[in-house]
C-alpha cells in the first residue's frame, strides 16, 4: 500500500511554482468540445483526473494529446460516440461537464454519475434543472445516466443555491444553444470567469460571468484558439497556511492574488504576515498564532477546499477556534485522523470547535479526499516522530508532484510503500 511519510519538519522556507487549476482545467478540458477545430490548453496539471478524461475521451474519439512543450491539445472534430464509460466517467467529479459541452452537437450523452470527493452529500438536482429548463431530458440507469435534448433553447434559470459546477455546466449548455439564456444567483468564482473568457475566445457570447447573472446568446459555430488557464489558487492557498504550521516563510509564484483574498486576510488575523506581489505571495510565520473563527462560504467567501488545512493550523494557535462548514457541513473527514495525532477538535452540526496549541504526534492515518489529506501532510510537519498518511490516490487526483513540492520547501517527506494492514505495533514508536 502506499502511504506519505512526514516527520518532523521544524520550518519550511522556500518558492514554489504554483500548477495550473484542477477545478478551472476541469472545465476547460470540456468546454474544448465544444469547439468545431483544434484547441490549445496551457498550464494543464498532470493530475490523475486529467489522465482518466484523456482515457474516457481517446474511447470516444476525442483526441487529447499533451505535446512536448506540455501544452495540451484537444481535437472535437472526430468524436464518433458520446456514451462514456461509466465506470471512468465515475471516478472523477466533473464528467458531467461533457454532457453540458455535447449536448448541443450530439444530441445524446451518456456518463456514469459524479464522483470525486465525498462529503455525504453533493446533490446534482441544479444541473438537472438548468439542463431540463434548456431542453433536456434525463434517464436513469444503475450506473449510468443519459441526457437527451432534440434542440436546445435560451431560458432564465434561477439556481436555488450557489453552485460553481452547476453554472458552469449551465453556461457550457446554453453556449451552442438557440438563443438567450440567463442564469441568475449564479456562481463568481474564478473558475466561472476563466472558463468564460475560454469560450468567448473560440467565439462564444457570454456576459457577466464573475458577477451574479451571466447572459449567453446561443452562436452556431465555435472556432479553434489557445488559453492558459488560471493557476491552482486553493494549492496556493494550501502552501501559505503550511508556512503558518510548521514556521518559516512561503512564497508561492505564478499566482493571482485577488483570487486569495478571504484566505490571505484570515492568515493575518490568525498571525502570519503576508506579503502581495503582482504574482507572487509570500507568508512569513511570526511564531504567535491566534485563534480564529472561520464560516466557509463560495467566492469570494472562504473556500470549503481550504478549510481542512486551516484546521490543522488552528491546532497549533493560542486559543479556541470554531470552524462552521457552511458549503458541506460533513466535509470533517480530517478531523478524525487529527485526533488521531492527538489534535482537540470536536464536530457539532457542521461546526468544528478546535481547542489550540495541541501537541501533535505521528500516526498511520488516511485520507478519503484531497484537502484532507494535505491538512495531514501539514499536521505530520509538527507532528513529532513519523506519520504515514495512507490513501494517497485521493491527494493525486488534486497535486501532480505533492511530495516533490513539500520537499522543495524542506519537508521530510517521501512516498513509501507500507504493508496492508499495518498498525502501530508495525512502526514501534509511530502512534
Ligand atoms: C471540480 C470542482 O470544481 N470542484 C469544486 C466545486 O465542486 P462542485 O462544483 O461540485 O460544488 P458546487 O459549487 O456545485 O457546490 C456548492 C454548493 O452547492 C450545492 N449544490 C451543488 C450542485 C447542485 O446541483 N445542488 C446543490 O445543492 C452543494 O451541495 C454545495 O453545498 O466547488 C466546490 C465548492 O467550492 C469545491 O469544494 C470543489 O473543489
Ligand atoms: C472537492 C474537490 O474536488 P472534486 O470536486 O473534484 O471532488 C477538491 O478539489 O477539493
Amino acid at each position: 500500500m502506499q502511504a506519505i511519510r512526514v516527520d518532523y519538519s521544524p520550518t519550511i522556507n522556500g518558492v514554489v511554482q504554483i500548477p495550473g487549476s484542477k477545478n478551472s482545467s476541469l472545465a476547460l478540458l470540456a468546454a474544448a468540445c465544444l469547439s468545431d477545430e483544434t484547441i490549445i490548453l496551457e498550464g494543464i496539471p498532470n493530475i490523475a483526473d486529467f489522465r482518466v478524461i484523456r482515457e474516457m475521451g481517446e474511447e470516444v474519439g476525442l483526441k487529447i494529446k499533451r505535446e512536448i512543450t506540455g501544452d495540451i491539445s484537444i481535437d472535437p472534430r472526430f468524436i464518433s460516440a458520446t456514451d462514456f464509460n461509466p465506470k471512468k466517467s465515475s471516478s472523477f467529479r466533473t464528467a458531467y461537464y461533457f454532457v453540458g459541452a455535447l449536448l448541443a452537437k450530439y444530441g445524446k450523452v451518456s456518463v456514469g454519475y459524479p464522483g470525486g470527493d465525498d462529503f455525504v452529500s453533493r446533490p446534482i438536482d441544479q444541473h438537472i434543472k438548468a439542463l431540463e429548463m434548456l431542453g433536456a431530458t434525463f434517464t436513469y440507469y444503475q450506473d449510468y445516466y443519459v441526457v437527451e435534448a432534440k434542440e436546445l433553447r435560451g431560458a432564465t434559470i434561477y439556481f436555488d443555491t450557489i453552485t460553481s459546477g452547476a453554472t458552469i455546466n449551465a453556461m457550457l449548455t446554453a453556449v451552442r444553444a438557440k438563443g438567450e439564456t440567463v442564469l441568475l444567483n449564479a456562481a463568481r468564482d474564478p473558475e466561472v470567469i476563466d472558463t468564460a473568457i475560454f469560450l468567448n475566445k473560440l467565439g462564444a457570447n457570454i456576459s457577466g460571468a464573475g458577477t451574479d447573472t451571466i447572459r449567453i446568446t446561443g452562436v452556431n459555430h465555435l472556432k479553434g484558439g489557445i488559453h492558459r488557464v488560471i493557476p491552482d489558487r486553493l494549492i496556493a492557498g494550501s502552501f501559505l497556511i503550511g508556512a503558518g504550521v510548521a514556521g518559516g516563510s512561503v512564497t508561492v509564484t505564478n499566482v493571482i492574488p485577488e483570487h486569495l483574498g478571504s484566505c490571505l486576510t484570515k492568515l493575518q488575523e490568525i498571525g502570519i504576515e503576508i506579503e502581495v506581489k503582482e504574482n507572487a505571495i509570500t507568508a512569513h510565520s511570526t511564531g504567535k498564532l491566534r485563534a480564529s473563527r472561520i464560516r466557509t462560504g463560495m467566492y469570494p467567501g472562504f473556500p470549503t477546499d481550504l478549510q481542512q488545512p486551516m484546521t490543522t493550523l488552528l491546532t497549533q494557535a493560542t486559543g479556541k477556534s470554531i470552524i462552521a462548514e457552511k458549503i458541506y457541513p460533513n466535509r470533517f473527514k480530517h478531523v478524525g485522523q487529527l485526533r488521531k495525532m492527538g489534535a482537540d477538535i470536536r464536530v457539532r452540526s457542521g461546526v468544528a470547535f478546535v481547542k489550540g496549541k495541541s501537541n501533535l504526534k505521528g500516526a498511520i492515518v488516511t485520507t478519503s479526499d484531497i484537502r484532507a489529506g494535505i491538512s495531514l501532510i501539514l499536521a505530520g510537519m509538527v507532528a513529532e516522530g513519523t506519520t504515514f498518511i495512507t490513501g494517497v490516490d485521493h491527494i493525486e487526483r488534486g497535486y501532480e508532484d505533492v511530495v516533490e513540492a513539500f520537499q522543495s520547501l524542506g519537508v521530510y517527506i517521501t512516498k513509501e510503500t507500507i504493508p496492508y494492514g499495518a498498525n502501530h505495533q508495525f512502526f514501534g514508536e509511530v502512534q
